[in-house]
């Protein structure tokens, strides 16, 4: 699905109006479907409260009030603008609820103890955020700020028209304060900053309002965001041949493992086959394999090394080269001189695709190495991981995720993978996605070496590699998702993650993946 920022959707709006969708009209979609929203949750002869601000948000919630006023709810507004400062649409729905005798409270009579808004929120049902929109520039300004505490202050529902006030758009950040919603209804397409954190925590359960303007207005203006709905996601599953064999589903190996790391490779392995993959070999150092291997009898293994010294056997490594459809390098490697010769040879000589994780990672000391390189390479780093490739510290990389990840990927011609909470894939082409499934229970010791190896599974099954990054993330999410119910997140642990990516598949077959939650 694509996502919006501000800006862009601005200038899609601007394109349909122009082109003869009347403003009015998108105003009279999305206040009507944000009235829906309320009758699907709340009775009729209930007390709405709707804050309306003078930009067209404010607009939409005029909308959603004239018609809960027509279908029996007790509807109040109160006015945080002149009307004299309202848009001419707004302006023109705060007329019709006038003539439907709809209550309103108007910021010039609030006394500065806001002891009416307090009563009115006190005794209402549910409130509706219409305050800021995407308009929204710069840290809360005037008496919105107050109102916004007064909401969240109260322990009401709250419905939030596009975007809880005070979150950007653009980013997720808090201007300041920001109105903790229970649902946001977000109108054409979602915002950046309803996916990101901490915005995302504020939006509750996101909806998406269809405004009937077709597609091609977007893509006109260009769009380079993405995020994966549950219905895509099933699209993009590869389909399994009814004759297919062992061979058809790819063949994978994982270079990894040292001593005290060599479950890590195990993961990695097991994660792919249960996504999918047919035949997985796991090539680790010889002083680790054989406590490797006894970790699971799907796993072929392979010395990396030579028993006498320990160093590369480059035979074997050439032969495992030949043999895999692709290969996954670094979970548990370490920091070794073996892992960093290793890893180095199949950046520069491995012809097929390549994914490099953990400290497969750590040992890259020269990353023009990344650009020179032609065929595939996805890169799966953490924040630690990516400033560590780039020289930064982890927060200068947590400031701009989409940015840095963008320009990483474009700059090398890549894909990269950076996780975090809303994980963040970011396309050679520049097309970015931010995922939305996945929680914090997630965030334990060896998840994401079962990451790399839900996207080895897809990948070896034929997907292509965007596909394969960006559903690869979406499933491990989901996978967490359907864990951490029976978990919690304390007790989640990265096997568990492999346990429950059958459901998580199951999950999206059955159309009810975590559809923008
Ligand atoms: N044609 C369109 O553009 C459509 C817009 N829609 C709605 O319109 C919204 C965007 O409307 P607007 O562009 O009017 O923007 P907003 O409704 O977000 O409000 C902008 C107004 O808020 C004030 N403001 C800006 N920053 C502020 C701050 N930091 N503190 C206090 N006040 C501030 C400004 O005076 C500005 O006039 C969307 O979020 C959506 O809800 C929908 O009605 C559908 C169609
Ligand atoms: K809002």
């Amino acid at each position: 699905m694509i996502v919006l920022k501000p800006a862009e959707m601005r200038a899609v709006d601007k394109a349909a109006i122009e082109a003869g969708f009347p403003g009015v009209m998108l105003m009279e979609i999305a206040g009507r479907a944000v009235a829906d929203k309320v009758v699907k949750f709340i009775e009729p002869g209930s007390k709405v409260l709707i804050f309306i601000g003078k930009g067209n948000n404010g607009g939409d919630g005029l909308v959603a009030a004239r018609y809960l006023d027509t279908e029996g709810y007790n509807v109040q507004l109160i006015l945080l603008a002149g009307e004299d400062s309202l848009s001419d649409s707004s302006l023109m729905n705060y007329r019709l609820c006038k003539l439907r005798s709809i209550n309103t409270l108007k910021i010039d009579t609030i006394g500065t103890d806001y002891q009416e808004v307090k009563n009115l929120l006190a005794a209402c049902d549910i409130v509706i955020d219409a305050i800021l929109g995407t308009g929204i520039s710069g840290s809360i300004r005037g008496r919105a700020a107050d109102l916004i505490e007064l909401i969240n202050n109260v322990d009401k529902k709250v419905l939030a028209v596009d975007i809880p006030s005070g979150i950007s758009g653009e980013n997720g950040s808090v201007l300041g304060k920001a109105v903790k919603a229970t649902w946001t209804l977000t109108m054409a397409y979602p915002k950046p900053g309803l996916l990101l954190y901490p915005g995302r925590k504020y939006c509750g359960q996101i909806g998406v309002v269809d405004l009937t303007v077709p597609e091609k207005f977007v893509l006109n203006e260009g769009c380079s965001h993405y995020t994966l709905t549950c219905s895509e996601a099933l699209d993009w599953l590869p389909t399994r041949e009814k004759t297919g064999h062992k061979g058809s589903f790819g063949k994978i190996t994982v270079i990894g493992g040292s001593p005290g790391m060599d479950g890590a490779p195990v993961l990695t392995g097991l994660a792919a086959l249960k996504t999918g993959a047919g035949l997985v070999r796991l090539a680790i150092p010889g002083d680790t394999l054989s406590i490797s291997s006894a970790y699971s009898p799907e796993l072929i293994t392979t010395p990396l090394t030579k028993s006498d010294n320990n160093e590369p056997d480059w035979n074997i490594i050439s032969k495992v080269m030949a043999d895999s459809d692709m290969i996954v390098a670094g979970p548990g490697f370490g920091r070794s001189k073996t892992s960093s010769e290793v890893i180095k040879k199949l950046i520069s000589t491995y012809h097929k695709p390549l994914l490099i994780d953990a400290d497969g990672l750590n040992v890259i000391d020269d990353i023009k190495l990344l650009k020179q390189r032609k065929e595939t390479l996805i890169l799966t780093p953490h924040p630690g991981e990516m400033a560590r490739l780039l020289d930064e510290e982890i927060k200068v990389i947590q400031q701009d995720r989409i940015k840095i990840a963008r320009q990483f990927a474009v700059d090398k011609q890549l894909y990269l993978v950076l996780k975090g909470a809303a994980t963040i894939i970011a396309l050679p082409d520049g097309k970015i996605y931010i995922n939305t499934t996945g929680n914090e229970g997630m965030a334990t010791a060896g998840s994401g070496d079962t990451l790399a190896g839900i996207i080895a599974g897809l990948l070896s099954q034929g997907l292509a590699p965007e596909k394969a990054v960006v559903l690869g993330v979406y499933l491990h999410g989901l996978a967490g998702d359907l864990a951490v119910q029976d978990t919690t997140s304390y007790s989640l642990m990265a096997g568990d993650l492999i346990d429950y990516i059958p459901a998580a598949i199951k999950k999206l077959i059955a159309g009810s993946g975590g559809e923008l939650k």
